[in-house]
């Protein structure tokens, strides 16, 4: 067995960079630009984003400018290049990718971060082989302003009794789970979890802040219906929604918060019997139910 490493000012590829891959990119770039040098973590020093379309280069390059050098239609030249790799495209692409021509053996010895839902580090593992250490990472738009949520799956490692020990499968040196601990941290939260638990997260937060906006605008919808201009609706919903959930972050909990703003007789309490009625709870754990239930489908060949 050989050990993967990662060195200080490794160079790090978006292999795919769309939404996602954009959204990470981001927060890194940012988190550096304020960055202290007083660390020992190793942190990437290149950047490089591949895509396929001539608009999409255009926008990556009028985004970041010479920060990030953009290949169009050059996935093995770039991963050639790079000691980490970002896999970041659609999961019914990435059978295409990772089969292509010089693709495996470009990637032996490398660090593979897949943020693809619903596809296993294993049906990955299988498609790069042994000599690529392949690990997932769930996280969410948030993370282009830093405030993401990441959750990251480590692959079991074979027990020391296993008789079906793979000699060629690389394993991790010391450096790599805080250099990705270092990539997620930097643009938001981000949590180690088994991957059993992954595609629950990818329905919970990384479709998430899709479902917080479907409840952001219905607050604003009312606001607006009750007379207020459509700006001032909105940043009260979005501000509103913000603090809440600072509250919970900073330890409170929810039922006790929603007790205290419920004033006997008032209007909150009026308001939370109508939500109640209109079944919400049930409808928003029914939602994460079942995007999980996609989620956990998406990585499968239709
Ligand atoms: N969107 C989200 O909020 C989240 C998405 N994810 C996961 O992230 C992944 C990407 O999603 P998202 O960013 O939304 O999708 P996008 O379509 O926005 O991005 C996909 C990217 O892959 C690129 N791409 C397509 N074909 C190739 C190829 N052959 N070689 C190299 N790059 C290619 C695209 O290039 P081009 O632009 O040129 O077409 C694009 O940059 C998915 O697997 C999804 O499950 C996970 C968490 C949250
Ligand atoms: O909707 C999707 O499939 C992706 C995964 C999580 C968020 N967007």
């Amino acid at each position: 067995m050989s050990e993967i490493s990662i060195k200080d000012n490794y160079t790090l590829c978006m292999l795919g960079c769309g939404t996602m891959g954009s959204a990470v990119l981001s927060g890194v770039l940012d988190s550096l630009s304020t960055f202290s040098d007083a660390r020992t973590v190793p942190i990437p020093g290149r950047f490089l984003a591949c895509v396929t379309r001539q608009e999409s280069a255009n926008r990556i390059r009028s985004t970041y400018g010479d920060k990030v050098e953009v290949f169009l239609h050059g996935n093995l030249k770039a991963v050639a290049q790079s000691d980490v790799v970002v896999l970041g495209c659609k999961p019914q692409l990435c059978e295409e990718i990772l089969t292509s021509k010089g693709m495996k053996e470009t990637l032996k010895g490398k660090l593979l971060i897949s943020v693809l839902a619903g596809t296993t580090i294993k049906q990955i593992q299988d498609l790069t082989g042994p000599e690529t250490f392949v690990v997932r990472a769930m996280p969410n738009t948030p993370c282009k302003i830093r405030q993401g949520m990441t959750v990251i799956s480590f692959p079991t490692p074979p027990s020391p009794s296993s008789s079906t020990v793979d000699l060629t499968q690389v394993v991790p040196s010391q450096s790599v789970r805080p250099a990705i601990d270092w990539i997620f941290s930097q643009i938001g939260r981000a949590v180690f979890l088994e991957e059993k638990h992954l595609d629950a997260c990818t329905a919970l937060s990384g479709s998430g802040p899709a479902f917080a906006c479907v409840m952001l605008e219905a607050m604003t919808d009312g606001g607006v219906m009750m007379g207020l201009p459509f700006t001032v609706a909105q940043e009260l919903a979005a501000q509103t929604m913000q603090g809440a959930a600072r509250m919970v972050l900073e330890g409170s909990h929810p039922a006790q918060i929603r007790n205290s703003v419920s004033t006997p007789g008032g209007c909150t309490i009026g308001g939370l019997l109508v939500m109640e009625d209109g079944k919400i709870r049930s409808t928003i754990a029914r939602s994460i139910q079942e995007a999980t239930n996609i989620a956990s489908s998406l990585g499968k060949k239709k």
